[in-house]
């Protein structure tokens, strides 16, 4: 774990004891928008139009936003058209690098050892935490944007003239709703299982322990009634869910300490991450042994004998009792 300071590498852990034992998550610092025309998107520069062959991905299979977009550009059938790096899951010293591992996808584009080299590459002097996902322009050489939220939304349309799959999931007359769950989930359990596998201090951990869990027991009451997060349609919000859904049993009740239950123990839930897990595609970007291995042995403050549990047992094939629940086809036309 480390940092890029001007443009050098430094080993460092996240500071907590600025901030009273808690973990504080810093914004990304490349924000350009890869749009059909190439005009500029809501935030940065232009001059990033959508092209097949022209973007790179840099992804880690243990980071839950990095999952996201993988998630997408297996949704939106992108797959020939963004090609795809994928770092060793061990993160120490040099932080992300491309290590020969299982499930290591070298870099094909740029030839570098390390995600570090990446960013430097992008900015000489670039001062800042170096994380996956990347989305890399191959045309400028350099990085369109190290911020999931937004590269999900580019995937979901900039490339729907091009062939990509039909399928909105961030449709025009839904996105308040949307914005709205995903503020809640993002802080309360996306980041939230963070804060407390992060935290330094109790308080810290107390808080974000019953934040994570107040976000699971109204999820559970909410999707007891309804498929999906806004309604009757498959969107970006539980694509969003998903992520740390998938990581939870095996990951965050024992590395990260959020314990009061597992997911296992919410039918409801339990049952929709099943439903979501086995839509097609998804299944194929999931590797839980590499998950696991990432968290377990990467963060020594947490895990120092870095010792992976076997455990526990999951099945996230088994039937799932969703299809009670009314569906709708995605705006245009994915199957539900
Ligand atoms: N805002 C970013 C956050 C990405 C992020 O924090 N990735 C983690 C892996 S899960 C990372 O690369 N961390 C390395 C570090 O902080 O040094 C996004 O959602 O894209």
């Amino acid at each position: 774990m480390g940092l890029l300071v001007e443009g050098k590498w430094h080993t460092d852990w996240y500071d907590t004891a600025s901030n009273d034992g808690r973990f504080v998550r810093k914004a990304a610092q490349f924000n350009n928008w890869i749009t059909a025309d190439g005009q500029p998107g809501l935030t940065g520069q232009g001059g990033f139009k959508a092209e097949a062959g022209r973007y790179h991905l840099y992804v880690s299979l243990a980071c839950p936003w990095a999952h996201r977009t993988l998630i997408f550009r297996a949704l939106k059938g992108l797959e020939d058209m963004i090609s795809v790096s994928v770092v060793n899951s061990y993160m120490a010293d040099e932080g992300w690098t491309f290590e020969p591992g299982p499930g290591v996808v070298p870099d094909s584009v740029n030839g570098k050892s390390r995600m570090y080299e990446i960013y430097t590459l992008a900015q000489g002097d670039y001062t800042g935490r170096v994380t996956v996902p990347v989305l890399w322009d191959k045309q400028q050489q350099t990085i369109v944007s190290n911020e999931s939220a937004d590269i999900i939304r580019m995937l979901n349309s900039a490339f729907d003239h091009l062939g990509a799959k039909a399928g909105d999931y961030y449709p025009q007359d839904k996105r308040e709703e949307i914005d709205a769950v995903n503020e809640r989930v993002y802080h309360g359990f996306n980041n939230g299982v963070y804060r407390a596998g992060f935290a330094t201090t109790q308080e810290a951990y107390d808080e974000a322990v019953a934040d994570v869990f107040a976000v699971l027991d109204e999820l559970e009451h909410k999707l007891a009634g309804q498929r999906y997060l806004a309604g009757e349609h498959l969107c970006e919000a539980d694509w969003r869910l998903f992520t740390t859904l998938v990581r939870f049993d095996a990951v965050y009740v024992g590395h990260f300490k959020c314990n009061l239950k597992r997911i296992a123990d919410y039918p409801v839930l339990s049952n929709y991450l099943r439903e979501l897990y086995q839509y097609p595609g998804i299944a194929e970007t999931v590797d839980i042994d590499y998950i696991k291995a990432h968290y377990y042995a990467s963060h020594e403050t947490i895990n120092p004998t870095r010792i992976i549990p076997k455990g526990p047992e999951l099945d996230f094939t088994s039937p799932h009792n969703r299809e009670q629940l009314k569906s709708a086809q995605p705006v245009s036309g994915v199957a539900s």
